[in-house]
């Protein structure tokens, strides 16, 4: 690993210690308890999402005679960019963390970025990572480092070589830069925190020595002092008490214990390396990865603990011996209970646990796992994710959820190469160190989410994690050596196929999840969702009564969605009401009756669900109130979280035949809408309707489609915008119950549309009796389910007048004959 490239981050989370400084190269335990340190750590360790989220900038406090009018001490400007090996925590008596961290090298902070909740700041690198030779032109700086050699190694003489790190320095001391070497004698010593800050200070390569000699000469001095007379107490700055004398490399224990930090002790490490050996051993790497380990491991020995490189390697080694390269999760497939375990978890979506289970007995029967992965597509809410647990479930295997929603970065999926700082494995390698076995189901979250960024494309790098063909050899640019990937079970989901790149959608096989009816929503809130928030509440079933009624109320006028997440929120919500009126009441309440009656169970009807939720959100009044009225059309619309119901309302005003259209649309439905009103323009006389150039010159047209916030596009709003039309011309109102999808063309010809199904479930939700349809959409009807089928009457149109026929009231009367309008369609 080479490490000339290497560069700080500009921006660096800063934590800010007291009266101790971190000096590059040493390695210091720092007890984190003030609450801006414990949220940076928290957001920004434990929450690790960006790569460069283990560097920290260590910066003293200014000593005391610096503080400012408020009484703070403000910061010190220069400190220490660290890499943080290790995070402990405990929560009692109060929650804290200890930070293992090893200086990397000085930074000056420029200014601060962020105060609250933690600090962040803008720094400019001050030391090289790697250091170049020195400087041998310099006499004056060569006969300085080298009396400083020799000073350095008349100290580590003096200590116990019993200690490995006082063994290794010894050992390195004629190879270690000058640079390091000061820093490193310095952190050693016993200083006082001015004396070790205007060491920090020194970016100066002669300054630093000029700083840290006269340091460590005291020291000798003391120590020497101490052999000759070793009962001298009163020779305090000098005293190391033999029982103390390994102390010397670390801070006396009062010293550590007033200011809270401490010199990682060393004692132990010939231990820990022995430790990660014997993990190496029992992880059973193939032939080839164990060759890089132990040789990674070989290195990791020669290292000074406290050099900057021994950290990463450390890490690197670690997560290769706890990597599952040879333990699996047995797997226990049995068709008939993965049915069971399905039907038991998931209402409906036959068509889905259908082709799941053939895809398990395929796999049962051929004994491997390659073969398409699957890839769940649908709406937000409708269980994707929750269906790859329960098959994880069945199979017995280990479960791990990559949500890959926003992720632009190649790395986030393939891992970053060691010689990038802070650089962590990708999220599969992290799933597979989380899960512990090499065969667990891996849900590839929002796999439609991604996109690409500077750093490569994310969509590639899956490419070859989900090609079965490749992915033996998965090669993680942070492991560097290949994993074997074939033993896991990909699976995929989507809201939409539209932002899957084709390669991709290539290796997969799509399997549609739709959205629910109403009806399949009241049997999953009542068997499957209400259930499982009672049992999240902890409540029991005597304890609270759900009325049928109030689920229906609950589904239709609280939720509109092709899903059940808001439903199954909405249920929490009550059960969290409920829980706090079980929990008012005494314990001989919940027993004992009151006059005759048990306050037991709550009942929550309708009264009490508007009680708890507040009106309404959706009443099919609001809408019946606006239908009926001339100009008011209702279409339907598809988006990629389901069907819509899309309102149109038509307008018209005196003005100078401005044409406004409102409600956050996209391009192509604004030139639907333009396409609709020449449409009635070039056929108004056809149906009696007066509108001509005289009368548009003086009007001004506002069609709005109300639910401003949601961006709407495409073309199947044309028929709905042109019968709303058509409506405000003729003051005749369409009927209440009717919903109409379809683009149309300049002629009026409907053309088909897309999401048919979505937009019928949608239309079914809203209680809307009536559908108009392309005729070429007809085919698309047999996906619709049948209960569904049975509440609505469908209208196949290919032309407008069609359209208008079925939509008003009593039919609507046209003046041209059917022969002419054939004509019209055969030109097209
Ligand atoms: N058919 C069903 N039967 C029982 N519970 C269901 C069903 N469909 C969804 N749920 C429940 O609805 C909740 C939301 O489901 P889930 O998180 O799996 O949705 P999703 O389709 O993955 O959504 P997203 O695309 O937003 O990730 C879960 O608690 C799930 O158990």
């Amino acid at each position: 690993m080479t490490s000339m490239m290497m560069s700080i981050p500009r921006q660096i989370p800063l934590l800010v210690i007291d009266e101790e400084v971190l000096l590059p190269g040493s390695s210091m335990k720092i007890p984190v308890t003030s609450s801006r340190n414990m949220a940076m750590i928290k957001s920004r360790l434990l929450n690790q999402r960006s790569l460069t989220s283990t560097i920290i900038g260590v910066v003293p406090k200014e000593p005391e005679q610096h503080l400012d009018i408020s009484g703070t001490a403000p910061l010190h400007t220069v400190g220490t960019a660290a890499v943080v090996v290790q995070v402990t925590g405990i929560s009692w008596p109060q929650p804290s963390f200890t930070l293992l961290v090893t200086g990397l090298c000085r930074f000056r902070l420029e200014k601060l970025v962020m105060e609250v909740p933690y600090l962040v700041g803008v720094v400019t690198q001050l030391d090289k990572l790697a250091v170049d030779d020195e400087d041998d032109d310099n006499q004056e700086l060569m006969d300085l480092i080298q009396s400083f050699r020799v000073e350095a190694s008349k100290l580590l003489e003096m200590l116990d070589v019993s200690n490995s790190t006082v063994a290794r320095l010894k050992r390195m001391l004629g190879t270690l830069p000058a640079h390091h070497l000061a820093d490193l004698c310095a952190s050693l010593v016993n200083a006082s925190f001015i004396e070790k800050l205007q060491v920090l200070d020194a970016v100066d390569l002669s300054e630093r020595l000029k700083k840290s000699l006269p340091l460590l000469v005291r020291q000798i001095e003391g120590l020497e002092m101490l052999r000759k007379s070793p009962n001298n107490r009163t020779e305090k700055h000098y005293a190391i008490q033999p029982k103390n004398r390994v102390m010397i490399i670390r801070p006396q224990r009062d010293t550590y214990s007033r200011s809270d930090h401490a010199l990682v002790p060393s004692d132990d490490e010939g231990d820990e390396l022995q430790e990660l050996h014997q993990k190496l051993r029992a992880a059973k790497l193939p032939p080839h990865a164990s060759k890089v380990a132990m040789k990674e491991l070989q290195r990791l020995k020669k290292l000074a603990s406290m050099s900057p490189e021994s950290g990463i390697i450390r890490t690197y080694v670690e997560l290769m011996a706890e990597l599952p390269w040879s333990k699996s999760s047995p797997e226990t497939l049995d068709i008939n209970k993965a049915r069971q375990d399905l039907d038991a978890d998931h209402y409906a979506m036959d068509k889905l646990k259908r082709r799941v289970l053939e895809y398990l007995a395929v796999r049962q029967l051929k004994n491997n796992l390659r073969g398409p992965i699957l890839c769940f597509v649908g709406p937000p809410g409708v269980g994707k994710t929750s269906v790859g647990r329960s098959i994880a479930q069945t199979l017995g295997r280990e479960f791990h959820r990559i949500s890959l929603g926003g992720s632009c970065n190649q790395s986030d999926i393939r891992g970053h190469r060691r010689t990038y700082i802070g650089a962590m494995p990708g999220r599969i390698i992290q799933g597979l160190k989380t899960v512990g076995v090499n065969n667990p189901v891996m849900l590839l979250d929002e796999i439609d989410k991604l996109s690409t960024g500077i750093h490569g494309d994310p969509a590639a790098a899956l490419l070859e994690v989900l090609d079965p063909e490749q992915n033996c050899n998965f090669v993680d640019h942070y492991l560097n050596v290949p994993f074997d990937l074939s033993k896991v079970m990909f699976i995929a989901t989507a809201n939409t196929t539209r932002t899957i790149p084709p390669a991709l959608l290539d290796r997969m096989e799509l399997i549609h999840v739709q959205g629910y009816t109403q009806e399949e929503k009241l049997h999953i809130a009542s068997r499957h969702l209400l259930p499982k928030q009672l049992e999240e509440h902890g409540l029991e079933s005597h304890m609270v009564q759900f009325p049928m009624e109030s689920i229906k109320i609950l589904v239709s006028c609280y939720t509109r969605e092709a899903g059940v997440r808001t439903l199954e929120r909405k249920l929490g919500a009550l059960c969290r009401a409920v829980a706090v009126h079980v929990a008012e009441m005494n314990v001989g309440d919940l027993t004992k009756k009151d006059n005759g009656q048990t306050k037991l169970p709550i009942i929550l009807d309708e009264a009490a669900v508007e009680d708890i939720l507040g009106p309404a959100l959706y009443s099919n009044n609001e809408l019946w109130s606006r239908l009926g009225q001339p100009g008011v059309a209702v279409g339907l619309a598809w988006t990629t979280v389901g069907g819509e119901v899309l309102l149109v309302e038509a307008n018209k005003m005196e003005g100078d035949g401005e044409l406004v259209l409102t409600g956050h649309l996209g391009d192509v439905m604004k030139e639907s809408a333009r396409l609709a009103l020449n449409w009635v323009r070039t056929t108004a006389r056809e149906y009696g309707l007066q509108i001509d150039g005289e009368l548009l010159a003086h009007t001004d047209l506002h069609i709005h489609f109300p639910a401003g916030a949601v961006g709407k596009d495409g073309p199947s709003a044309g028929v709905t915008i042109a019968a709303a039309l058509i409506s405000l011309f003729s003051e005749r109102p369409i009927d209440a119950d009717v919903a109409m999808t379809g683009e149309i063309t300049l002629r009026g010809v409907v053309l088909p549309v897309g999401g048919v199904k979505e937009k019928v479930l949608a239309a079914h939700r809203a209680g809307l009796k009536q559908v108009i349809l392309p005729k070429k959409n007809g085919k698309d009807l047999h996906e619709v389910p049948e209960n569904v089928k049975k509440d609505l009457t469908f209208v196949l149109v290919s032309h407008m007048d069609e359209v208008l026929q079925a939509a008003f009231t009593g039919g609507f009367p046209t003046v041209a004959s059917p022969q002419d309008m054939g004509s019209v369609i055969s030109k097209l």
